[in-house]
């Protein structure tokens, strides 16, 4: 491998650190906020001494990025305009600062015929969701032509498998709190590379049940007098409210998450809420005192229940802590799983690696077909969940252990173990070198690639065919409908 290959390596690895902890501005997963890409932002050469200038003009669009922002050209240069699409003409502003240009639109002059008015209110404002302009064929094509570029290395992938209902999907929200100029209490999302919480009751990708207890939640604020934490001045109690929903058995979590651990009027809140919604399962705190923009605290306390939930997925049951990793489309996970232990060809006997593998979903469902699996996940959280998991389920011929992937690969290639199958299902910014230059020496018959993000994958691809795989399937799956997002299975086999 080249030293510039190993250097994108390294870097992905400490990404691959920051990618777990929970979301915040600097730290969005797919589905429920943009995240803050540079990507985003047009660059202007021709500004370089820096000064502001806006300027309105008539573009047409010819295609998408990856990001689903129209492409257009403008006195020169390709710029990049969100909400626009192919085929458009538009009045567009251009705002140069610096080096940087922002684009945004004004008005569409011709509007494509698979352009749709957006469902949600705040779509416009919020970012979070980055296609709800388009029908959903556009939303598929658009998914699918991204992947295929992705792919072409490797062959033709097959045709995405969409959603039948595409909205509240979500089974995990987080909702901010603040004031707002009145001083009333407000609950939302952060508007797009900001800290400016956009008040709203809705978003009509979460799960319906979760939104309606954060709207109670901010309404007993008021009651219990219970202010919102405001990050400026560091006063205030409640910072946010994470909820998760198990979609199938309805078991529900909420997370209040204050700046402090010192919960005034607990008892009476905590009845409260659960005399308002006598669905909750469990209620915990977790206190994040530090000046950050991650989410969750290390300090957990349960207040009512037993601190997880369960869930069902693939015939399995599922424990799920507030910090483990859950996918956060079940219905889409089903078929996504379903295409990764088909490709993976088990037949009894095998000794799979799960990867990467959280609560230990893939590789428990995998063990029902497999000789054995061995699971590896960094977060301690998670891997309590997996063991819990196994036991749940009965399943005797699966071990899972903490640690970090690419790391217990190194090992078990140089304690000369054997494995017939690899699991991957790596964060955004995909595996490692030292992760994928030991399944090269491990020489496992198939690898199955799992990834949110098909552009770290295919970069994965290019090394693992570089060294002696090649590429047998490739699934995409919508799990993140009316976002840029998608999702994809690869099947890799050792060449013989
Ligand atoms: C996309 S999730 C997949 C989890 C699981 N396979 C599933 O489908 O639910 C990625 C997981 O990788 C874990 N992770 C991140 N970096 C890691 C590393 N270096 N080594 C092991 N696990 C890691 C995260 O904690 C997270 O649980």
């Amino acid at each position: 491998m080249s030293k510039q290959k190993n250097n994108q390596y390294k870097k992905s690895k400490k990404k691959s650190q920051r990618h777990e902890k929970p979301r915040g501005k600097q730290n969005r997963a797919p589905g429920n906020r943009p995240e803050g890409n540079p990507k985003g932002k047009n660059k202007a050469p021709n500004n370089p001494k820096g000064g502001q200038k806006t300027v309105t003009a008539e573009v047409t669009c010819t295609g998408l990025n990856s990001e689903g922002k129209g492409i257009v050209e403008w006195k020169g240069q390709q710029l990049e305009v969100a909400h626009l699409m192919p085929g458009e003409k538009a009045e567009i502003t251009v705002n140069t600062k610096g080096r940087f240009v922002n684009t945004k639109l004004k008005r569409v002059i011709n509007s494509s015929e698979n352009r749709v008015k957006p469902p949600c209110p705040y779509y416009y404002q919020c970012g979070g969701c980055q296609l709800q302009h388009m029908d959903e064929q556009s939303q598929a094509r658009f998914k699918q032509e991204t992947i295929d570029q992705l792919m072409k290395p490797f062959g033709k992938p097959e045709p995405i498998m969409s959603m039948d209902h595409p909205w509240d999907y979500r089974n995990k929200s987080h909702t901010t709190f603040g004031l707002n100029k009145d001083r009333q209490i407000i609950g939302g999302l952060y508007a797009q590379n900001t800290h400016r919480i956009i008040p709203m009751d809705r978003c009509i990708i979460h799960d319906p049940k979760a939104d309606e207890i954060v709207q109670t939640i901010k309404g007993m604020m008021k009651s219990f007098k219970m202010q919102p934490y405001n990050e400026d001045t560091g006063r205030g109690f409640l910072r946010h409210v994470l909820v998760k929903v198990g979609k199938v058995t309805g078991e529900i979590m909420v997370v209040l998450i204050s700046a402090s651990p010192i919960f005034k009027g607990k008892n009476n809140f905590v009845k409260a809420l659960r005399d308002a919604h006598p669905e909750i399962s469990t209620i915990l705190l977790n206190v994040n005192s530090r000046d950050t923009s991650v989410v969750l605290g290390n300090q957990e306390k349960v207040l009512f229940g037993k601190g997880t939930i369960t869930d069902k997925l693939c015939g399995l049951k599922f424990e799920i802590s507030p910090k483990s990793f859950y996918q956060i489309n079940p219905v889409q996970t089903e078929k996504l799983y379903g295409k990764a232990i088909e490709m993976a060809e088990l037949t009894g006997k095998e000794t799979v690696v799960d990867a990467y593998c959280g609560i230990g979903t893939i590789g428990l469902i995998a063990s029902q077909k497999a000789g054995k699996v061995i699971g590896i996940e960094q977060n301690k959280d998670a891997v309590k969940d997996a063991i819990r998991n196994s036991k749940k389920n009965g399943v005797k011929n699966a071990r899972f252990y903490q640690g970090d992937a690419g790391e217990f690969m190194v090992q078990m290639a140089a304690r000369g173990e054997k494995a017939d199958v690899v699991i991957l299902d790596p964060p955004r910014s995909g595996s490692d070198e030292a992760f994928l230059s030991s399944v090269v020496k491990l020489k496992p018959k198939r690898v199955v690639y799992v990834s949110c993000n098909p552009e770290t994958q295919a970069r994965d691809m290019k090394y693992l065919v570089k060294n002696g795989y090649e590429v047998k399937g490739i699934q995409p799956v919508d799990m993140f409908p009316q976002t840029y997002h998608v999702e994809s299975v690869a099947k890799l086999v050792l060449k013989v």
